[in-house]
């Protein structure tokens, strides 16, 4: 072993480096990070946490209109300036809890731009550190077409930091991050357009249950429009002008840019590590070791095809501590529950509906009308649904929920996929009762493979 400063180096401070780094502290490991914004990364700070947050109100008031011609009367004002307050109250303490937590546990959090000097020697604003093991965790950021006028476009980072809402949005990409500001945004009484490339939006979730939010949220008033490409924004007095080659030409007071996250590569000189990466990532192999044995990349930053979360940074990070302490084994990821915070939301886990649809021959897809069948137990969400995948042996390999709790649901869904669980099992176990999971389960049990009643 080398004389190194470290055993470890963690370039980010995010999900996909601080859980992996406390596993090797508790091992004895020297471990520090290098950071050059705040402590925690983007779900802590930018990200997951205040989308939540400010999700809470718009979810409570999005599923009063279930019961508005039932009985409920409501006169409801949303003040999205005191939600800020609320906002920045509970984020704004997180970064410095953060590095107290890492500093406490006897890390090291070094300040400043890293960049790579050889594959074990990486400098940090005017400090050089060398450590053994290193891992790039340095996640993604979010991307900005490269057209005239982007300098008026605004990122996810700024639209969760606005002081006032503006009256009109104007959300170039129909992907995760544009449709869920989109539902939030249109409760605070925001009007919204969505301008998409191609021909729909959320691609890699089902057409249908897509469409059934588009549908809701053109209710609320919020226009789409598919297949243009924006080509630039101008600025005309007090409002922006967002073009497409086509000729639309959308007048809006904001422009939100959504079109996909880009891996913090830039900057690092991994060349002189001999870290190969694309354009999609920083490339791994089966033990998330990058083309330099000594390195590793964790999270958002790597190029992969599970997707680019926080639950699968902290899976990946974790992983990559037991590699360096010897773990000989590959990474192996489970059915990764995924959730679009959409109202309702879209959530789903394992094989996806279109892949499934596009190989008959591998799979069956069923419907379960969960909403339709209890209302008493989905609070009278009469579209709530799920869609679910099921392997030849009649095993449960996927699903893709649509409702509003589709977020804890799938949850469970996914612990049905991974643990293999066959007819019999779920007959042994007792769910709560009402709840939505025992409706949602009691209808799937009979679809699932059984030791004992063969159902095919
Ligand atoms: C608006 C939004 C909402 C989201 N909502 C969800 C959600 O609901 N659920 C979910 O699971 N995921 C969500 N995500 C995704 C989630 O935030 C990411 O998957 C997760 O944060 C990735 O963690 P990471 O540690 O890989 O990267 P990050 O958290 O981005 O951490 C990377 C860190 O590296 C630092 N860094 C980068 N380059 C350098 C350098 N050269 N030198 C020093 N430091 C550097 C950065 O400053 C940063 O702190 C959301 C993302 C966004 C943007
Ligand atoms: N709930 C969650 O888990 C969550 C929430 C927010 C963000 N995230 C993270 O952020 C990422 C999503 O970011 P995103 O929504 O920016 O990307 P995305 O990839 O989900 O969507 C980008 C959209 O922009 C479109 N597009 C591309 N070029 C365009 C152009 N020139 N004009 C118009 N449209 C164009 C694409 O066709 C696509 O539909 C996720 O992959 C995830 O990593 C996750």
């Amino acid at each position: 072993m080398g004389n190194f400063d470290y055993d470890v180096l963690y370039i980010g401070t995010g999900h996909a480096a601080w859980h992996g780094a406390l596993i090797l502290a508790g091992a004895g490991k020297r471990v520090a990070f290098a950071e050059r914004d705040l402590t925690g990364g983007t779900c802590t700070n930018y990200g997951c946490d205040a989308k939540a947050l400010l999700d809470g109100p718009a979810e409570l008031v999005s599923a009063l209109d279930r019961y508005k011609n039932l009985g409920l009367e409501t006169d409801i004002k949303m003040n999205w300036p005191k939600f800020m307050e609320y906002k920045h109250a509970n984020i704004d303490p997180l970064a410095n809890a953060m590095t107290g937590m890492l500093t406490g546990a006897g890390f090291e959090i070094i300040r400043g731009d890293a960049k790579f000097v050889d594959a074990h020697t990486v400098q940090v604003g005017d400090k050089c550190v060398t450590a053994e093991n290193i891992v790039i965790a340095t996640g993604q950021y979010d991307y900005k077409l490269d057209i005239p006028g982007k300098e008026f476009m605004h990122t996810s980072r700024e639209i969760l930091d606005l002081k006032d809402l503006p009256e009109h949005i104007t959300f170039v990409g129909a992907g995760i991050i544009s449709m869920e500001f989109a539902s939030l945004l249109t409760q605070f009484g925001v009007k919204a357009t969505v301008i998409e490339f191609t021909d729909r939006a959320l691609r890699q979730y089902s057409e249908e249950y897509t469409n059934r939010i588009i549908a809701k949220l053109k209710d609320a008033g919020v226009e789409f429009y598919f297949n243009e490409a924006v080509c630039g924004v101008e600025k005309s007095g007090e409002k922006y002008l967002v073009k497409t080659q086509s000729g639309l030409c959308v007048e809006t007071d904001y422009v939100l840019a959504a079109t996909g996250r880009r891996a913090n590569t830039e900057g690092l000189d991994l060349e002189k590590a001999g870290v190969e990466y694309t354009n999609s990532g920083i490339t791994v192999d089966g033990f998330m070791r990058t083309s330099t044995a000594n390195i590793y990349a964790s999270g958002d930053v790597v190029d992969k095809k599970i997707p680019r979360l926080t639950p699968t940074a902290t899976f990946e990070s974790n992983y990559i501590a037991t590699a360096i302490l010897g773990n000989p084994q590959e990474i192996a990821y489970p059915a990764v529950p995924n959730v679009v915070f959409t109202l309702p939301r879209i959530a789903a886990a394992g094989v996806g509906v279109n892949e499934a649809l596009a190989n008959p021959d591998k799979y069956t897809v069923q419907k379960i009308s969960y909403g339709q069948m209890l209302a008493f137990e989905y609070r009278n969400e009469t579209d709530a649904e799920a869609t679910v995948i099921l392997d030849k042996d009649n095993y449960l390999v996927g699903a893709e929920l649509y409702g509003d709790l589709a977020a804890e649901m799938i949850n469970v869904v996914a612990m049905i996929i991974n643990g293999r669980m066959t007819r019999e099992m779920m007959m042994g176990t007792i769910w709560a009762f009402p709840s939505q999971v025992d409706g949602l389960t009691e209808m799937l049990a009979p679809m699932l493979h059984s030791d004992f009643a063969p159902n095919n």
